[in-house]
């Protein structure tokens, strides 16, 4: 009789593994495309391709626009590209290697996930597209080749420094008190325009020469930031936050973020505020990506994003004749804002279309400042993000996906809508080509907020499944009905994909603090320590899960990263009846640390109340009741999520004798910077749940 049960347990796992098509290794072999940018004349486009940690880039030119690799960095070695740029006379390209741009610190920091007795620089190079010679220039990050493509001005120490783009070393002109934030060279490559950080105030400056002192435009004791000159170079748009630090208002209520666009005279450094944002809880400042989106347009119309309306739209005004125009609307949001090179059209990702799944997906759309009309370019099923223009003006690249396609670049003839899929040969051979078509799937939280999700799973297998919630971090992000288009979540989706193919029933749920659902859902009150409402769109989604009829209720798991690890060990400390394993990968645990510690006499009113919700909003509150398996998995060079966050509540563990289990990995970041490393928690995410979950 045990041997029957052997022998029918042994085939029990021989179907499991031979119907499982693909391995993790495989489905995280998907090349991941960034930093797309386009030629100034000839049509040519470039971007940086991930090719399982080894970051090289191509450019493609037209008409084929084969794509042609320039660089040729050969090691799983975590140095990621960025900065990428043609020069304007189209004879190089420069970009930046090294670094971890992804973080909320030390971004240009030097990283080292392969652990080098040496760790690497962050350094600007150059590739030559007349001879391929690819050279390291000098250290610095943030490169931006001058007009007539002599000089390179970058930033190192946070001051501003030159190299001649032909022979020559860096040298630093001049230099201020302070942090410089970004910069921008003048229209004439003259001058160079930038955000000072003077700590309790910001300042835009103007450098010249050696022999000029630095023109101050509208100093105040403001926070001045995203200074633009304008098309003819004789005015600078920016926009005015307020500076130093304000009385301790209550820290429980929702407050107005304001903020203005003022205009000056690039000579004489005088200007006026052009326009003051609405004194409304949506009329704050906006925090999707770009923030204000502020650029100068054709006609020296100046446009910009608002969420004034509840949703992120682009508005364009004259600087000296006032009312602005809304140019977007509707229940869906922009992103990715790019000109064309004439500054006449405006391209953008948006959550809209014809289909009504749409609001869970991207597509291009376009303003054409002639007329101020609004047309989608794209449609369909897909995912298409990140538009940038090509120099004809009638053409935009992007990255496009599908739910079974991982992200690529692509072409789009405006005119003609043709759209032309670039690389497809760099997806590996034995890219799996079975994966699951999520399905959008909608519920509500306890408390009535709408919550949309993807549903991943596998047809056939057992009629009951084990399943598992998908948690983003963030939190200020949206998971789609395919590929996504950032780095971090395209993995996650290669991850659910895993775990659809392992048997899980995967529901990847976005919890209100989101995008991509308006000011209401993404600014909700009584968030993260100020209550962690945004928990009860989560233990919503398992409560869904377990309902389902194919799913085994008492075989749900969670797992997420970042804010993603906060809300799966909040869930795993509130609901382990209902969560029974979680992976809590670089979580966030303690919170108090996130009110703004009150100092002197005087203290926000609800100080006391803030504090008690705090505690009450961090998972260390729950740890008594936190019974279900946990692994904990966190990067020690992590820049966005102290490691000490999974350090010091594994101490609480220790000391509390719980069990857990856990993997550190050493010199890795927020973002697993070295693929070899990538593999390897997507690996013991997918082991842990399965061991726990989907064991027969
Ligand atoms: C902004 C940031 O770093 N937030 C982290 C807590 C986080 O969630 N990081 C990643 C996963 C992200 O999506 O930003």
């Amino acid at each position: 009789m045990k041997k029957i049960l052997f022998f029918l347990i042994l085939m029990g796992l021989f179907y499991e593994v031979i119907s499982q098509s693909f391995t993790i290794e495989q489905i995280s072999s998907y090349p991941f495309p960034s930093e797309l940018t386009t030629s100034q004349t000839g049509n040519s486009i470039a971007w940086a391709m991930n090719e399982q940690g080894l970051r090289n880039i191509y450019i493609s030119q037209e008409p084929e626009y084969a794509p042609k690799n320039i660089t040729s960095f050969d090691k799983d070695d975590g140095q990621e590209i960025t900065s990428l740029q043609f020069s304007n006379d189209g004879k190089f390209i420069v970009f930046v290697r090294g670094g971890e741009h992804g973080s909320n610190w030390n971004y240009d920091a030097g990283i080292n996930p392969a652990s080098e007795t040496n760790i690497p620089k962050v350094a600007i190079w150059k590739v030559s597209l007349e001879n391929g010679k690819a050279e390291m220039l000098t250290e610095g990050d943030n490169p931006i080749i001058s007009p007539d493509s002599k000089t390179i001005a970058f930033l190192k120490n946070r001051q501003i420094w030159t190299i001649p783009v032909a022979e020559g070393k860096a040298s630093q002109h001049f230099e201020v008190k302070g942090s410089i934030n970004s910069f921008q060279w003048s229209p004439d490559g003259k001058q160079i325009l930038f955000e000072l950080n003077r700590g309790t105030h910001s300042l835009i400056g103007i450098y010249s020469d050696h022999d000029r002192p630095i023109q101050w435009i509208e100093p105040s004791f403001q926070r001045d930031v995203s200074p633009k000159w304008s098309l003819d170079g004789k005015m600078i748009a920016f926009v005015r936050l307020p500076g130093g630090k304000s009385e301790p208002h209550p820290i429980l209520e929702q407050r107005h973020s304001p903020w203005e666009i003022w205009v000056a005279d690039a000579a004489s450094g005088s200007g006026s505020s052009r326009w003051k944002s609405p004194e409304t809880l949506m009329g704050s400042v906006p925090t999707t990506h770009g923030r204000f989106n502020l650029h100068w347009a054709a006609e020296n119309q100046l446009v910009y994003l608002s969420y004034e309306d509840g949703w992120p739209h682009l508005y364009t005004m004259d600087p000296f004749s006032g009312p602005s125009k809304q140019l977007t609307k509707g229940q869906f949001m922009v992103e990715h804002i790019n000109l064309s090179h004439d500054k006449s059209k405006i391209f953008f990702s948006a959550n809209t279309g014809s289909d009504k799944l749409d609001i869970d997906r991207r597509h291009i759309g376009m303003v054409n400042l002639k007329d101020d009309q609004m047309v989608m370019l794209t449609e369909g099923e897909g995912i298409e993000a990140i538009p940038v223009a090509l120099s004809d003006n009638q053409k935009i690249a992007f990255f496009s996906a599908t739910s079974q396609r991982p992200m690529l670049p692509a072409i789009l003839d405006i005119p003609t809508k043709e759209i032309k899929l670039i690389a497809t040969d760099l997806i590996p051979s034995d890219f799996p080509d079975n994966l699951v078509v999520p399905k959008q799937v909608i519920f509500k939280s306890s408390d009535g907020m709408v919550i949309h999700g993807q549903i991943f799973e596998k047809p056939g297998g057992s009629s009951k499944k084990p399943g598992v919630v998908f948690v983003h971090g963030g939190p200020q992000r949206q998971m789609l009905l395919g590929w996504h288009y950032g780095d971090y979540y395209s993995n996650t989706y290669a991850v659910n994909q895993y775990l659809a193919e392992m048997g899980f029933v995967v529901l990847s749920v976005n919890f209100r603090l989101g995008i991509g659902y308006g000011y209401e859902f993404h600014k909700a009150p009584r968030t993260y320590w100020q209550g962690a409402e945004e928990y009860l769109d989560v233990k919503a989604a398992g409560e869904y899960l377990a309902s389902l009829e194919n799913v085994d209720e008492n075989r749900i798991g969670i797992y997420g990263g970042s804010y993603g690890g906060y809300l799966t060990a909040l869930a795993l400390g509130k609901d382990s009846g209902l969560f029974k394993v979680g992976v809590d990968i670089h979580g966030v645990h303690e919170l108090s640390s996130r009110l703004k510690l009150q100092d002197g006499f005087e203290q926000a009113p609800d100080y006391t109340k803030a504090l008690k919700i705090a505690w009450l909003s961090s998972p260390l509150a729950y740890l008594d009741t936190w019974t279900s398996p946990v692994l904990f998995i966190h990067g020690d060079d992590d820049r966005n999520v102290q490691v000490s966050q999974t350090t010091d509540l594994i101490r609480r563990f220790d000391e509390k004798k719980k069990p857990y289990e856990y993997l550190i990995i050493p010199d890795d970041s927020h973002h697993w910077m070295k693929h070899s490393n990538l593999i390897k928690v997507n690996k013991e995410t997918a082991e842990f749940l399965n061991k726990h979950l989907n064991q027969k």
